[in-house]
């Protein structure tokens, strides 16, 4: 894979309505809700052939973020290239070096899935060989079916099958698993890698922590408008914590739970207890803590008397790193 930067953004600002924005050295991630609606400070770089993402809970600031790397909007401040070029000052070739997945309200209810690929092909000086584009996104069987008879995974191929059709370098992808089963999700995944192998760059905008973990090489984490962390899902999750989840009879949950929270409260700073988390169901507790937290939590269940119906400890996720850095569970921040 080569190195050189196929999308650069630096320091990228968009405010929406006429707050004005904290000053950066007092502002703090997360804080974007109180200086204003909008994008304050976004800066990452892609590299060719990568899967890159761009996550973040609702309002976040990831489409407007995607717009101006498109040219769709025009920024307050920073700068963004794409192969180079300015989409500002350089629309032409922005417009042919990327491919933008169209939301799929923007098609008309008849139009069948070769007529659409047709259609967009035509706006293209060089486009991509559509037959070829109905089997590798697994629309052949469909290329007749009118637009509205379309299942919702099939709407979302077509739609990737739209960005691609100008033979793009870079595809944006913006939400593209939203709506459909967790089957559809994944076919939608594994096309998404199907078209990074055909050397198409992928700049991919989701709120779904699973989505960002399961295809991006690397990702920022976007909040309030600002990037609050950025690696690859691997090194961001890679804390070193551990997190046990835990079931235990309905009765026994409130004293299970009051229990692990008083461990939470007493650091020994051996086997170090850091969070619990019970979900509003009420079936699972989470204990949240160092690699060692399982020594802490059974010796103290053993000793009350509370036999967990299950115990497993599992890797620590995206979401736990986002409520590290913010405060704040996603759900929280997206309601
Ligand atoms: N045209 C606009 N005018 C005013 N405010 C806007 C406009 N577009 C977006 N916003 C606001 O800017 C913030 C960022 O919106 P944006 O759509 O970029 O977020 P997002 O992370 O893509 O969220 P979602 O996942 O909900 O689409 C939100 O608070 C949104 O309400």
């Amino acid at each position: 894979m080569s190195t050189s930067p196929v999308v650069e953004v630096h320091h990228l600002r968009k405010l929406y309505g006429d707050r004005p924005a904290a000053p950066p050295e007092t502002s703090r991630p997360g804080a974007g809700t109180r200086e204003g609606p909008g994008v304050h400070d976004v800066s990452f770089t892609v590299a060719e052939g990568e899967i890159f993402g761009i996550l973040g809970p609702n309002g976040a600031g990831k489409t407007t973020t995607v717009e101006l790397v498109a040219g769709m909007r025009t920024a307050d401040g920073g700068t963004v290239r794409v192969l180079g070029n300015d989409p500002q000052a350089h629309p032409e070739a922005v417009r042919e070096a990327l491919g933008v997945q169209l939301q799929e309200s923007q098609l008309h209810a008849k139009i069948t899935v070769a007529e659409a690929l047709r259609l967009f092909a035509s706006f293209y000086p060089a486009p991509a060989d559509t037959e070829e584009l109905l089997h590798v996104l697994d629309l052949a069987d469909q290329r007749d079916t009118r637009f509205d008879h379309l299942s919702g995974g099939q709407k979302q191929r077509l739609s990737i099958a739209l960005a691609l059709v100008g033979n793009p370098k870079v595809a944006i992808l913006d939400e593209l698993t939203t709506g459909l089963d967790p089957a559809a999700r994944r076919a939608t995944w594994d096309f998404v890698e199907r078209v990074r192998d055909r050397g198409v760059t992928i700049l991919l905008v989701t709120h779904f922590m699973d989505e960002a973990e399961r295809l991006c090489d690397r990702l920022v984490v976007i909040d309030g408008g600002r990037v609050v962390a950025e690696g690859t899902p691997a090194e961001l999750v890679d804390t070193g914590e551990r997190t046990v989840r835990l079931r235990v009879a309905d009765r026994d949950h409130d004293r299970a739970l009051a229990l692990l929270v008083r461990l939470a409260d007493t650091d020994d700073h051996v086997f170090t207890v850091t969070d619990v988390r019970t979900d509003q169901g009420r079936a699972e507790i989470e204990v949240l803590g160092s690699r060692r937290v399982l020594f802490s939590v059974v010796p103290a269940l053993a000793a009350a008397d509370l036999v967990p119906d299950d115990v497993r400890t599992v890797p620590r996720t995206l979401e736990d790193v986002f409520v590290d850095l913010t405060g704040r569970t996603y759900e929280e921040v997206g309601s």
